[in-house]
């Protein structure tokens, strides 16, 4: 396991002392938060605190990778802020989906392509599962494949999560882990990743559109996703990811490995920022 540097920024006023998190030993639960001194702190009032500590590395004029999903939006929005109140300037975005499109061009921040960008100066975005060497899983909001494109791209990569996100093991969430495959025989795909994992106890699922309906979710790539589901962690992310890499028809995977230069993570206790 790689050493950790964590630097402690305390939540004051909301929390009165401040405790490093206990990182390595928890597991996917909810949670509520409830000081004696402080208010109730909610989950997107965490994402939030997370995000503004992520946008204090933003510098005016630089190129930024614009993340997806509900913490990912708390940074956009404080971007959008900073710009029109002028303490920023000069930035431009490259979202990592359709949805972080729109919302960053409701907010006025100026907009490009990694076509017109190839080097982004920093990229900010959410994660689903942390593990203890900064590794991710990603995509359960259906962007793997843009947001990995442009965090590959990114000088420097920010992750920013609440921490209910912190495993000690990748898949072991018990959440999914998705696979972007191409429409056509989804199903063969289907059933050949879930004998790669077999001895993980591995369940394959096409994602579906959450509508009530049976239509699968197609992602802004015009693809399908399949969702892994891990009774057990994985063991070698690298090798994982380049089995499930090397399946004809496979587009990506939402393992995120060696990618993020920190973690902004923030619990009751305070945020931590986690570095290699
Ligand atoms: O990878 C992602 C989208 O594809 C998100 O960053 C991830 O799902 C975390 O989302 P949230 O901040 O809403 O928990």
């Amino acid at each position: 396991m790689a050493s950790l540097s964590l630097h402690h920024i305390s939540t004051t006023p909301f929390v009165r002392r401040a405790t490093p998190l206990n990182l390595w030993t928890r597991t996917q639960k909810p949670f509520s938060i409830r000081s004696q001194s402080a208010p109730v702190l909610s989950q997107d009032d965490l994402k939030r605190l997370a995000a503004d500590k992520a946008v204090e590395s933003v510098k005016s004029g630089m190129v930024l990778g614009l993340g997806t999903g509900s913490t990912a939006a708390f940074v956009v929005e404080k971007l959008g802020h900073l710009l029109s109140t002028g303490q920023l300037s000069n930035i431009i975005g490259i979202p990592t989906s359709k949805r972080t499109q729109e919302q960053a061009a409701s907010l006025n921040i100026p907009l490009t392509t990694l076509d017109l960008h190839p080097h982004i100066d920093l990229a900010i975005d959410g994660a689903d599962e942390v593990d203890p060497n900064l590794d991710l899983v990603k995509g359960r909001g259906g962007a793997l494949l843009r947001e990995k494109m442009v965090e590959a791209a990114s000088s420097s990569f920010i992750v920013v999560a609440d921490d209910s996100k912190l495993v000690s093991g990748l898949g072991g969430s018990g959440l999914a882990m998705p696979v972007e495959v191409v429409q056509f025989c989804w199903k063969y795909n289907l059933v050949r990743l879930e004998g790669l994992f077999k001895e993980l106890g591995c369940e394959a699922k096409l994602r579906l559109a959450g509508d009530g309906s049976e239509k699968p979710y197609v992602t802004d790539n015009g693809n399908y996703i399949v969702d892994l589901y891990f009774k057990n962690p994985i063991k070698d992310g690298f090798a994982a990811g380049k089995e499930i890499s090397a399946m004809e028809g496979v587009v990506e995977h939402g393992l995120f490995l060696g990618m993020a230069t920190s973690v902004i993570i923030a619990g009751k206790t305070g945020v931590e920022v986690m570095t290699k």
